[in-house]
C-alpha cells in the first residue's frame, strides 16, 4: 500500500462509521433549534450552516427553528427598553414585540438563511405567522400560584405544518422564527424558541429534536458542571423538571413535550463545539444529553 493510501484510510474509516447512521436517518425529519447564545461566533455559525446543508445532502430533512434572545436584548437596549424576564420568559410590551419581530424575522433569520444559501438555493425563512404555522393565545404563566400578565407572550394552541412540509418536499430547508399569530385578538406573540422548536418537532412527527445551546448538555448538579446527564427517559426527566433552573426549563420541557408527542429522541447539545450536529448524528460517540421515550426501543444504535 502506498503512503498516500495509508493516510487516506482513516478518512475512509470515518466515512464508513457514518454509514449505519446515514441508513438509519435517511428521509427522516430533524428539527434543529439554534439558540441565540450559541450564535455568538461567525465561524460557529458558518459550521452550523455547513452541517445543516450536509444533512440535507445526506438525505435527511432538516428544519431550523432559531432563537435570538441576546440579540433581542441588545436591540431593546438600543431603543432604551429594558429586558425583564418572568418565569424564564421575556416580558413583552407591544413596543418590545415590534423589536422582537424585527430582530428575529429581519435580522437573525435573514442571517441564517444567507449562511445556508451560500451552499445553494435551499433555505427559505418564515415565521410562525406564515401560513398559520404557529397559532398562540396569550400566555399567563403562574407565578406563586397566580396567573401573571407578561404582555405579548404566546402559548401555542395549534400548529399547521403545511408550509414547512411543502418546503421539505421541495428539497428546501425551512428556517422558522419563533413568532406566532393569534387566532383571537389579531396580535402577534413572542414564543420561546425552545418551545416553538419542540412543538414543531412533535407536529411534524420528526425523528429528532436537537437543541443547540451554550453548555455541554444537562448538568446533573447545576451550577456544578462536572457531570452531564448523557441519557434519560421521559419519566426521569419529568421528575427532574421542578428542580431545574431557568434557561434549561423551556429546553427540557420542550424535549419532554417532543418525545411524549412522538419524536424518537430529543437532544440538547453544545453549540460551541464546531460541527456538533454532525458529531451527534453521524458518529458513534454522541455528545450532550439525550431524552428518549419511556419505552425507547432502539434509539441509541443505528
Ligand atoms: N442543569 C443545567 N444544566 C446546564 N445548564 C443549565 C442548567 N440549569 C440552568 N442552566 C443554564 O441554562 C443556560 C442555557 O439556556 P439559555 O441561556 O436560555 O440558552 P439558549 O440561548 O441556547 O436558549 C446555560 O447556559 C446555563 O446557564
Ligand atoms: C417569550 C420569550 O422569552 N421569547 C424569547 C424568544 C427568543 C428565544 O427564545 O431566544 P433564545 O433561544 O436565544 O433564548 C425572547 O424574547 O428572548
Amino acid at each position: 500500500m502506498s503512503t498516500r493510501q495509508h493516510t487516506a484510510l482513516p478518512k475512509a474509516r470515518i466515512l464508513i462509521e457514518a454509514l449505519p447512521w446515514l441508513t438509519r436517518h435517511h428521509g427522516k425529519t430533524i428539527v434543529i433549534k439554534f439558540g441565540g447564545n450559541a450564535m455568538v461566533d461567525d465561524a460557529l455559525k458558518a459550521a452550523f450552516a455547513q452541517d445543516v446543508v450536509f444533512l440535507r445532502h445526506a438525505g435527511l430533512k432538516p428544519v431550523v427553528v432559531h432563537g435570538g434572545g441576546p440579540q433581542i436584548t441588545a436591540q431593546l437596549d438600543r431603543h432604551g427598553l429594558v429586558s425583564e424576564f418572568r418565569a424564564g420568559l421575556r416580558v413583552t410590551t407591544p413596543e418590545a414585540m415590534d423589536v422582537v419581530r424585527m430582530v428575529l424575522a429581519g435580522q437573525v433569520q435573514r442571517e441564517l438563511v444567507g449562511l445556508l444559501n451560500r451552499h445553494g438555493p435551499f433555505a427559505v425563512g418564515l415565521t410562525g405567522e406564515d401560513a398559520h404555522t404557529i397559532t398562540a393565545t396569550k400566555h399567563l404563566p403562574r407565578i406563586d400560584g397566580e396567573p401573571v400578565d407578561i404582555g405579548r407572550v404566546g402559548e401555542i394552541t395549534e400548529m399547521d405544518t403545511g408550509a414547512v412540509e411543502a418546503l421539505l418536499a421541495d428539497g428546501r430547508i425551512p428556517v422558522v422564527s419563533s413568532i406566532a399569530r393569534s387566532a383571537d385578538d389579531g396580535h402577534v406573540y413572542n414564543v420561546n424558541a425552545d418551545t416553538a422548536a419542540a412543538a414543531l418537532a412533535a407536529a411534524l412527527k420528526a425523528e429528532t429534536l436537537m437543541v443547540l445551546t451554550d453548555v455541554e448538555g444537562l448538568y446533573e448538579d447545576w451550577p456544578n458542571s462536572d457531570d452531564v446527564i448523557s441519557r434519560l427517559t421521559a419519566s426521569e426527566l419529568e421528575k427532574l423538571l421542578p428542580d431545574l433552573a431557568s434557561g434549561m426549563v423551556p429546553k427540557m420541557q420542550g424535549c419532554l413535550h417532543a418525545v411524549r408527542g412522538g419524536v424518537t429522541t430529543a437532544r440538547v447539545i453544545d453549540g460551541r463545539v464546531p460541527h456538533s450536529i454532525l458529531l451527534e448524528i453521524f458518529t458513534d460517540e454522541g455528545i450532550g444529553t439525550m431524552v428518549v421515550p419511556d419505552d425507547p426501543g432502539t434509539t441509541d444504535a443505528p
